[in-house]
This record gives C-alpha cells, structure tokens and sequence, in this order.
C-alpha cells in the first residue's frame, strides 16, 4: 500500500466574492427540507443527506460546470501530496459558499437536525424551550468541533472521466478568515472541520473509500466503501481525526463532484 499523503497543506486566507466568480445557476429545484436528513454512516465520522441536491437541479449543473476552464491535475504530484488523477476547477467565492449554506437544507440540518432524537414530532416544542436550544448548540460544537458558521468560500469542482482516481490521503484542517454574511457580519476567525462532498453523477466505479484504523481488538476493518449517487452529500471528519479515504478508478461514465468544508468559529 503506498504511504498515504496529505492534501491541502498550504495555509489559506479566505477572500470576499470574488469578481471572476461563474454565474452559478438557481439551486433549484430542491426537495423540501424536511424531506431530508443528516444520516451517520458512522458515528462522529462520516454522514449522508440523500436527495441533498434533485437530480435535475445536478444534471443543469453539470452542463453549466463543463463550460467552466477546468484543468486536468498532472499524475505526478509534488513531494508529499497524493496522487491525484482528475479535472479540477476551484474558485474562492463567498457568496456561493453562502448560497450553498443558506439556500439549502444544510444549515438547518447542521445546526438543528444533526442528532436521531432531534427527528420526533416534540421537535418544534424542544427548539422553543432555552434550555433545549443551549443543549443543542453545545451537542452541534461539539460534533462539528466548534460553532458551525457556514462553507469554506474555496469551492472545488471534480470531475473525473474513466481512469481517473484520488489516491489514499487525509484532508487537513485550514484556518481561515470567514467573510462577513447573514449570521456574523463581520470577518471571524474560523477554521474547518469537516470535508463536503456532493456528487452530481452516479457512475461506475469511483467510490469513496474510507479506511478505519485497525485496532487490537479489530486488526482488519473493513473499509467503508460510497458509491457516488446523484445529489448526495457527504460530510466527513477532517483534521486530526480524519480518516484514511480515496476516490476510487472511475470505470465508467464521470464522476462529477462539488467540494467545499465545514467552516466553525476558532
Ligand atoms: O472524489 C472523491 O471521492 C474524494 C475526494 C477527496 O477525497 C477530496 O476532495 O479530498
Ligand atoms: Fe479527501
């Protein structure tokens, strides 16, 4: 097995909107939020939300993002980063970080409907008693290591055609200075905590691989193997606690992909 590497090491300073940003088009049509949920595939680790983005909001993506100038990501990478096979674009855009967060059920979901016990039908009650809510915002900093603030602004495009791959690696933790939005008006120190993915194809091959360490008692784990399914978002841990993944060989059709990072107040 070759020795993993790390990705994103450079530090990275968070810019407002930027001028150059694409005309991304209308989220919509999007299922209604309480259609969706936050889905551990395990516990404190990695969650789903089936259904995130409808298949034809994704399909009217991926035509628009194939008109972008992606750039193909040499096979050699540069000492300590993995090997990483795939098309790219990334851009800094706050207001499309923003869009993201806000403009989806992600927020909601994030900050309010993260644990099982939070789907019952006392919900509502629950959120309107002080005490509830104050117990919630500790259980959310504590899962998503601190106060959720929003999306990183540095949103990353992935497509990958057959043959194409992500070699095994760890996502870092950034700090970075989360720009002025709805809910902090001004810059925040911030850093992020968890990795999103949203896929906006289904394919052959190209799955999402997580390893889980061994330990004593299980030397052998099996890996957590996520096939790419349209319009399904990934959260998983980054940092310190994150775990050993990859994007597996594309066999057939493109796996297209969205990427930005949970952003939390430091
Ligand atoms: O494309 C994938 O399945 C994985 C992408 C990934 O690991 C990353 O963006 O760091
Ligand atoms: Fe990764």
């Amino acid at each position: 097995m070759p020795k993993p590497k790390k990705t994103d090491s450079k530090p990275q300073r968070t810019a407002p909107s930027n001028p150059t940003a694409p005309d991304w088009p209308p989220l919509r049509p999007l299922l209604p939020a309480l259609d969706l949920s936050l889905t551990p595939l395990l516990t404190d680790q990695i969650y789903l939300i089936r259904n995130f983005l409808s298949g034809s909001l994704c399909k009217n993506y991926v035509s628009f993002l194939a008109s972008l100038p992606l750039t193909t990501t040499p096979g050699k990478p540069k000492k300590d980063e993995a090997v990483r096979v795939n098309d790219r674009f990334q851009i800094e855009d706050a207001r499309f970080a923003e869009m993201l967060w806000s403009g989806t059920a992600l927020k909601e979901l994030v900050t309010e409907r993260f644990t099982e016990e939070d789907y019952n039908d006392d919900r509502e009650e629950d959120s309107r008693d002080p005490a509830m809510s104050t117990e919630l915002a500790q259980r959310a900093r504590q899962l998503w290591g601190g106060e959720p603030l929003g999306l990183n602004p540095n949103i990353r495009i992935y497509r990958y055609s057959a043959g194409q791959f992500f070699g095994q690696h760890y996502d870092e933790s950034n700090s970075i200075t989360f720009p002025p939005s709805p809910t902090t008006p001004k810059p925040t120190p911030a850093r992020t905590t968890w990795t999103l993915l949203i896929y906006l194809t289904s394919c052959n091959g190209g799955e999402t691989i997580f390893y889980p360490d061994p330990t004593r008692a299980n030397p052998n784990p099996t890996p957590i193997s996520v096939p790419p399914e349209t319009g399904m978002a990934l959260l998983h841990r980054h940092g310190d606690q994150c775990m050993l993944h990859e994007g597996n060989e594309v066999t057939g059709g493109e796996k297209w992909v969205l990427r930005s990072d949970l952003v939390v107040a430091r």
